[in-house]
């Protein structure tokens, strides 16, 4: 409750507010300003009067020797806040400004939070997680792919997180597992960088082939905190590299997932990414293990038109007809384009490129043409687009 008051109030610091704390906490990136002691601080809940100040009473701990002997005592303070209302509001306090500081906290809380990325750390004993502030800039503005599906995405996202009451209601854990597939270099990471910016979740990037067994990635899991993306990058591949019979598999992974991991999971999604959709076992895909895939297919003109904007701030062009024409009849990934639109701040160099980039692959069939099957809608959905472009 102190710490959700400390958050709450530090909001409610006005211009007249005499002094303030300045704290730059090690792992953040912005200042936090919090209210300092004996500063009467004065907040109005339903048409109540409250006054708030924060005091301290000072505190002994025994301090100990290296040797584990005691040396004395350490002083320390022991804060906290002091709330005054008129008696007459106390049901009012208890039962809703107490409850509203809670809730307001955890949204400022979530707000303010600085994405982290999480990797296997292998200083230690390749057990743990360690963690780096993330700053990949992706955004669901900036990521080219189909508009419907980026919306109908958007929308899942916010029902998951709005749904936490009904996964409760009917018994399931609250997690939500995506599967995005699509040949290299179509978004799939930028995705991924776009969902962790958009709901404040922090990134576990779990390479199955650094995991050397079900109890590894057993701590692994439970390791992982709430509120965040566990993404499994080519897991598929990740998986089949694995050859002893102690090490973990598909269907140990899956179990895992759906069994024990599931009863203490709360707001947790899991990102499946792969380059051959087709080859993944059908298990996977059931819903409950995946819930929606996404296919991050080769570039469309809708999708080029985003890098063009995000690239060059450019939304016409003479030559974006010649463009369209072309990434109708040929397959060039997101990827590919955006390296030719960075290759030069001219807007004419830069889009030559793109049209040098996309007459070259006139008459050539990419691998992925050759060998990638892909049998969902959200596949036609895409491929609609590009005949109707
Ligand atoms: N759909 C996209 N929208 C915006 N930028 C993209 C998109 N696809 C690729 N890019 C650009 O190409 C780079 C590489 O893309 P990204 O790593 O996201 O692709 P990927 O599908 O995850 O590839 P891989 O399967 O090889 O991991 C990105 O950093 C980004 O600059």
């Amino acid at each position: 409750m102190f710490h959700a008051a400390n958050i709450y109030l530090a909001h409610k610091l006005s211009q007249s507010t005499a002094r303030v704390k300045v704290l730059k906490p090690e792992k953040e990136e912005d200042l936090d300003v919090t209210v300092d002691q004996h500063q009467e601080l004065v907040d109005s809940f339903g048409g109540a009067t409250m006054k708030w100040n924060l005091s301290s009473n000072p505190n002994f701990t025994p301090a100990y020797s290296t040797s584990g002997f005691t040396v004395g005592l350490q002083p320390s303070e022991i804060r906290f806040f002091e709330l005054t209302f008129h008696k007459k509001h106390r049901e009012l306090v208890l039962g809703s400004y107490l409850p509203h500081i809670l809730a307001a906290a955890k949204s400022i809380r979530e707000v303010k939070k600085t994405v982290k990325l999480y990797a296997i750390d292998y200083r230690g004993d390749h057990e743990h997680w360690g963690a780096v502030n993330f700053h990949h800039p992706a955004t669901f503005e900036t990521v080219a792919m189909d508009p419907e599906l980026k919306k109908a995405l958007i929308a899942d996202l916010d029902a998951f997180i709005e749904r936490k009451d009904f996964y409760r209601k009917v018994g399931k854990a609250w997690k939500r597992g995506y599967l995005l597939y699509g040949p290299p270099g179509t978004g799939k990471s930028s995705l991924v960088a776009a969902m962790a910016n958009y709901l404040k979740f922090d990134v576990y990037d779990l390479n199955l082939k650094e995991v050397y067994g079900d109890s590894h990635l057993h701590k692994l899991l439970i390791g992982a905190g709430n509120r965040s993306i566990l993404v499994m990058e080519d897991f598929d591949r990740a998986l089949a590299s694995k050859k002893n019979e102690d090490e973990i598999s598909m269907a140990g992974l899956l179990n895992f997932l759906d069994g024990l991991w599931s009863s203490c999971v709360e707001e947790k999604i899991l990102v499946f990414t792969t380059n051959h959709k087709e080859e993944l076992d059908p298990a996977l895909l059931l819903p409950g293990r995946v819930d929606v895939q996404v296919n991050m297919s080769y570039c469309t003109f809708t999708a080029f038109k985003t890098l063009a904007y995000n690239y060059l701030k450019e939304t016409e062009h003479e030559l974006f007809g010649e463009i369209k024409e072309l990434l109708r009849k040929v397959e060039a990934t997101p990827a590919e384009v955006a390296g030719e639109l960075l290759k030069s701040k001219n807007v004419d160099v830069a889009l030559h490129g793109v049209v040098k980039l996309l007459r070259s692959k006139e008459g050539t069939r990419s691998i992925w043409e050759l060998g990638f099957r892909m049998n969902t809608q959200s596949q036609s959905t895409v491929e609609n687009q590009r005949k109707r472009e």
